[in-house]
């Protein structure tokens, strides 16, 4: 049950729902989600899409049945759609007088701190200027190990970083199950979820050879945006139409994730999930109690073993004994500096660092607990 007023939407379709059986975009899916939005919009609340499609219409164009899995392949085959994907968009919201922005970011747009800054300025002036912000990811520059293959994910994001009420993620099943309901003719549909984790043992892989992901980045996708206080509604793309009747305490149709109670705050957010990490420090029993049950700053003392390399004020991975991630913050010192420090105490890290003026090698405030995460 959605247990707030929605006034910002982030809504995202997936290729599933918008890929034409024989071959290309679906225009009709295109203009249900157009006619939805602008009817959103009339009704005073601001939409931001997030949607896939480009590979699909790629393959359209080029006349390929079989999606592309290597890189330079999807690569290419999105550069020939996504053109093709935003003009139809930009037709569709011309019926309406509605104004589109395509926006398409990569995974390191908001990895780093100033540039995640920047996009949200510029959807932020988007918003003002009533336009509608189409966004994807930028396919055809992606690195493999530096992009977010999926869209789940990216709007998760996205919703993080519009400050959204509401992430909706529409797809071709009519929300999470007990297993794949396509492989399992038994399986339950879930109504509403409090815990992702209690449900990420649900969750298969894609639907059809189109789509990237699954249930698996959908749930990721859940548990980025709950704790960030944002709700998410899953739902079949064929019931599109139903985002228009959304009120405040009303039943949905689809899979309801409730918001965290104990929302992330901005800079948080960013360094939760949005930032890259370079390495990680693993740390003793008292250290890691110290962090996740008395809220205190990592100090080098309950530092026993790093791994990877990183500079000053780079985003690192705190692990407990068990190498379970229990934290994740901004390093104060590089990886060689903690490497000579680990184990010490305050008072003789001075004399090893003499420029490092505060005692945390992770300070509290630039620090986000993944442990439940
Ligand atoms: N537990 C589950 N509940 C619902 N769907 C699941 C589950 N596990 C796997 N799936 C699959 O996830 C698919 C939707 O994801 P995907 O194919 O990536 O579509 P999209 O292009 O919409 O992102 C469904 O078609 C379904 O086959
Ligand atoms: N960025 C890609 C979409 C990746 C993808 O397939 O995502 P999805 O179908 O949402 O699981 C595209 O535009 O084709």
């Amino acid at each position: 049950m959605i247990a707030i007023e929605v006034r910002r939407v982030v809504i995202k379709v997936g290729s599933s729902s918008l890929h034409h059986p024989q071959g290309g975009l679906d225009d009709q899916a295109i203009a249900e989600i157009v006619a939805v939005i602008a009817a959103l919009k009339k009704k005073g609340m601001e939409c931001i899409l997030v949607t896939s499609g480009a590979v699909a219409a790629g393959m359209g164009q080029l006349g390929l049945h079989v999606r592309p899995r290597d890189l330079p392949g999807k690569q290419a085959v999105a550069a020939v759609g996504q053109g093709v994907l935003i003009e139809r968009y930009a037709q569709a919201l011309e019926r309406y007088d509605i104004v589109g922005a395509q926006i398409l970011l990569s995974r390191i747009d908001l990895a780093d701190a100033s540039r995640y800054r920047n996009a949200q300025n510029t959807l932020e002036k988007l918003m003002r200027l009533h336009v509608v912000p189409i966004i994807n990811e930028n396919d055809t520059v992606a690195v493999d190990e530096l992009c977010f293959g999926d869209n789940d994910t990216l709007s998760a994001l996205v919703a993080g970083l519009v400050g959204a009420d509401l992430l909706v993620i529409l797809t071709d099943v009519d929300g999470l199950y007990s297993a794949n309901p396509k492989k399992d003719p038994l399986a339950q549909l879930v109504k509403e979820v409090c815990e992702v984790s209690a449900v990420e043992c649900m969750a298969g892989g894609a639907g059809t050879t189109i789509g990237t992901g699954g249930m698996v980045t959908k749930l990721r996708a859940a548990k980025i945006a709950t704790r960030f206080g944002i709700g998410m509604l899953l739902l079949n793309f064929t019931r599109i139409r139903e985002l228009l009747s959304l009120t405040e305490g009303q039943d949905t149709e689809g899979t309801y994730f409730l918001p965290a109670k104990h929302r992330l705050a901005g800079r948080k957010r960013w360094i939760a999930y949005a930032g890259l990490s370079e390495g990680s420090i693993q740390v003793d029993k008292g250290a890691a109690k110290a962090l996740v049950e008395e809220g205190k700053s990592l100090l080098a003392k309950g530092i026993t073993t790093i791994e990877g390399t990183w500079e000053r004020k780079e985003i690192v991975r705190i692990v407990n004994i068990l190498g379970e991630e229990i934290a994740r913050g901004v390093a104060e010192l590089s990886s060689d500096e903690v490497q000579k420090v680990k184990g010490l105490h305050s008072e003789v890290i001075l004399k090893l660092i003499p420029d490092f003026e505060g005692e945390e090698v992770v300070h509290r405030d630039n620090m986000t607990l993944m442990l439940d995460a």
